[in-house]
């Protein structure tokens, strides 16, 4: 794509992921409420193209969306346990605001990012924990309707409506990514559930550079790595997207630790990925940016 790419959220974990793997692959707008520092911005992005903007902002919006070819929407209230004001305000007015700038001005293609939990209520009583088993076929597609189990996942099944309308009114390609669970270097430890939704971060990056790089009208996707244990379909995303994910929790014991030959022979005869290298400027296992609203409860 030869027009920049606006980024919203640039500087959360999500962001820094895709351009971790992406920095030198588009010509990139950032923009996020938090000044960036440095180290979170890609070699060859200028003063210019970076903005410090809240996204219900509706005159920087439309400033920074100008001549974009594409938008990765993640800014937002990131918590399943936001409470409504701030999910309204940051997630589904945010959203519109940046969604309306994007098709008004013209821009080709748009990635929101949405969430498992716009279908968490499928995960009833009846069908947990086996649905987090690799031995279990239940499987959602993204065909199905939304069931969001919390008002953040409302949140989500809402900006997901919105693509809908702005694809259908103005014709704006637009992918809504039902975003697992994004971890770095390996996936959640001692969580069967987080295991099933597993995002790597190389998978993550592939996965968005696949939403810039093809050619779609409207599309429901679910982003995780190819894991074993799911209960999430990938077809869709390898069928409307190309995607391709290289990665699997099952490669890793349930303790987050990659497996070792004999663990992999053991498990029928698996091989055990390359571990990424660890970014320069970080220890391995720590947390890419820390969300800046206050933490989940539960996500201790
Ligand atoms: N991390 C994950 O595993 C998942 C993330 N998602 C979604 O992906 C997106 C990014 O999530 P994370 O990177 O994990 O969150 P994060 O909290 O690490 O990053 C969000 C970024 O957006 C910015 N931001 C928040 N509200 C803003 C506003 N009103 N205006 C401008 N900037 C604002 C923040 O400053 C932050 O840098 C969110 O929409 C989240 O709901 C969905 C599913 C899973
Ligand atoms: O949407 C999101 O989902 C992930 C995974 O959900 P969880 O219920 O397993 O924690 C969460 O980590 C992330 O913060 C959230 O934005």
């Amino acid at each position: 794509m030869d027009e920049p790419v606006l980024l919203t959220g640039a500087g959360g974990r999500v962001g820094q992921a895709i351009l971790r793997g992406l920095g030198d692959e588009y010509d990139w707008r950032l923009l996020d409420r938090e000044p960036l520092p440095a180290a979170k911005v890609p070699d060859g992005v200028t003063d210019a193209d970076r903005y410090v903007a809240d996204i219900t902002d509706e005159r920087a919006v439309r400033e920074a969306v100008a001549d974009v070819g594409a938008v990765i929407h993640l800014a937002g209230d990131p918590r399943k346990t936001a409470p409504w004001d701030s999910v309204l305000r940051n997630n589904i007015d945010g959203t519109q605001v940046v969604m309306r700038a994007a098709a008004e001005a013209g821009v080709e293609k748009f990635t929101f990012a949405s969430s498992n939990h716009a279908v968490g209520g499928y995960e009833t009583e009846d069908r947990t924990p086996d649905l987090y088993r690799p031995e279990d076929d239940y499987r959602l597609d993204g065909s199905e309707l939304p069931r969001p189990g919390n008002l953040y996942g409302v949140s989500k099944a809402a900006g997901e409506s919105l693509g809908r309308f702005y694809h259908d009114e103005f014709d704006m390609s637009v992918v809504c990514v039902r975003i697992g669970n994004l971890t770095k270097d390996h996936p959640p430890r001692e969580y069967e559930r987080g295991q099933a939704m597993w995002l790597s971060h190389r998978d993550c990056a592939h996965l968005f550079d696949r939403c810039l790089r093809a050619e779609y009208g409207y599309e429901i996707v679910y982003g995780i790595s190819a894991n074993d244990r799911r209960y999430y379909s990938i077809e869709r995303a390898r069928e409307a997207l190309g995607y391709d994910p290289a990665d699997n929790s099952a490669d890793y014991t349930f303790e987050g630790e990659p497996k070792s030959d004999r663990d992999a022979e053991a498990d029928g005869d698996r091989y055990a990925p390359e571990s990424f290298a660890p970014d320069a400027d970080r220890p391995a296992n720590e947390s890419p940016a820390e969300p800046n609203f206050p933490a989940d409860p539960d996500d201790a």
